[in-house]
């Protein structure tokens, strides 16, 4: 089945060349070279799918020949054999992109056994009946993947919204891709070849935003010895996205609130008012309506910023667009770290649609970059699927706390908890009182009155 297979063995031992050759040639197409020169040669005429290096090529050094090797042809998989098996070589070897490592004098049924392995990832044609091959093609950088109703009604959103100037309010959890489609949004807009200009509302600090944004005149403040432009001036033609609007302090939403107004600026030390020609796309993960009543959030620039509302719903509430962004993912990391992974097998996507995903996208995205990254074959399995479930939990209670209460998180989170820990304790001992109030740790005067606290009938 291999047989297309090509297999270079590079080792100035003769009678080791001759052996592996013999050993391997029923199922590979082998070639051998007893040096250097003669192996890079071969490298620049052929493509092969594995080579066999060893280390002490005679008086040539194995890592220089890698190295070349490499220079000619980054991506062939490379054993390094040697009869010195130190830790520094094994480290050097893998640095420069060999992918295994094997000790002399060699076991002729693991070098089969490595061939086959290695050469089988290497090979295109190589994917598992229960795999979706993976289709490089259709690939492109930069796109919102999903194709579930949600994410479609979303894209025909944007398209409608892309072409014209007015603000555009994204709102969603984090990690649902509020900046990538804010990205889009310019990208297929008239303005997408001028600059579009992120800033984070939260990142920095307060005293640095306004200058930030609006820009400064030489002498506006000390230490400003020469004026520079703001973002709004930067952003001019082009679209300027305020990421995490909810965290603006008030006094800057109020110039932010003018700017839209009167689509002009003044920079900081000048009293002149500069036009400029800027679309307003804002961000947040916030619920901006309870800012309003807590009065953290202006009602006026509300109603400003949200003309259109691109609201992403959690990943956990469109798990039909988990396979597709698994897929963009490990084809976009396969490329990214230089793998060339040809597909996922099935039970792949049964594990990525039991989960929740907390974080989201970004989430998913970090699960896919560590299973290409770790993987040791071309197919991405069950076991490089690494969701730290401890640590998933935490932040699935912490998310989803945070979600659900905007105001007294803690009171509110802590009396959450302390219901359902009732509940569930009444269960477990057949409702009785005493038992539940023990097991609770708290009496049963307590336990009455929280009964009560909650509505918790029996
Ligand atoms: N539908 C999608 N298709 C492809 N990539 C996506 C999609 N949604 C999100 N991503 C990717 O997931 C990661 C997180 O997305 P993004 O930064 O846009 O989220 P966000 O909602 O702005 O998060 P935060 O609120 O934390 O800033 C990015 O790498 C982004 O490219």
């Amino acid at each position: 089945m291999l047989m297309s297979v090509r297999v270079l063995i590079i080792d100035d031992d003769s009678a080791l060349c001759y052996g592996l050759k013999r050993l391997l040639s029923d199922s590979f197409d082998v070639h051998t070279a007893l040096n250097g020169s003669d192996a890079l040669d071969l490298v620049k005429k052929n493509k092969f799918n594995i080579i066999f290096l060893d280390y002490k090529l005679g008086e040539e050094n194995g890592l220089e020949v890698l190295k070349a090797i490499k220079k000619i042809d980054a991506n062939v998989p490379v054993v390094m054999m040697t009869a010195y098996g130190t830790s520094n070589l094994v480290l050097d070897s893998i640095k420069l992109g060999a992918v295994e490592y094997i000790v002399k004098p060699v076991e002729p049924e693991y070098i089969v056994e490595i061939a086959t392995k290695i050469a089988r990832i290497d090979n295109q044609e190589y994917c598992p009946e229960n795999a979706l091959k993976l289709d490089y093609e259709s690939f492109s950088d930069e796109i919102f993947i999903g194709s579930s109703k949600a994410i479609r009604d979303i894209m025909v959103m944007v398209a409608g919204v892309a072409e014209t100037n007015y603000p555009v309010l994204v709102t969603g959890e984090s990690g649902t891709g509020k900046e990538l489609i804010v990205k889009i949004i310019h990208k297929y807009s008239d303005r997408k070849e001028k600059p579009f200009i992120p800033i984070n509302c939260a990142a920095i600090p307060e005293e640095l935003l306004e200058s930030e944004l609006f820009g400064y005149e030489k002498g506006a403040f000390t230490g400003a010895d020469k004026s520079k432009m703001g973002k709004f001036e930067i952003a001019d033609g082009g679209t300027l996205f305020l990421d995490e609007i909810g965290d603006m302090p008030l006094d800057l939403q109020a110039k932010l609130l003018r700017v839209l107004q009167d689509g002009a600026i003044e920079r900081l030390g000048s009293n002149k008012l500069k036009k400029v020609n800027v679309r307003i796309v804002a961000a947040t993960n916030k619920d901006l309506k309870e800012l309003i009543q807590k009065g953290l959030f202006r009602e006026d620039l509300y109603y400003r910023l949200n003309v259109v509302n691109i609201n992403l719903p959690p990943l956990r509430e469109r798990k039909e667009d988990i396979k597709d962004l698994a897929v963009y993912f490990t084809i976009k990391y396969s490329k990214e770290l230089n793998k060339s992974i040809c597909c996922i097998e099935d039970e792949v996507f049964n594990i990525l649609l039991e989960y929740d995903w907390p974080g989201n996208v970004r989430e998913l995205e970090n699960v896919i970059r560590k299973a290409v990254l770790i993987t040791k074959d071309n197919l991405i399995k069950p076991e490089d699927i690494k969701i730290d479930k401890i640590k998933s939990n935490n932040v699935y209670v912490t998310e989803y706390f945070f979600n659900k209460y905007k105001d007294n998180l803690l009171v509110k989170s802590v009396e959450e908890i302390e219901a359902r820990l009732i509940k569930r304790a009444l269960k477990m001992n057949g409702y009785n009182l005493s038992k539940t109030a023990e097991i609770l740790g708290i009496s049963r005067v307590t336990l009455n009155a929280k009964l009560k606290k909650y509505e918790i009938k029996i």
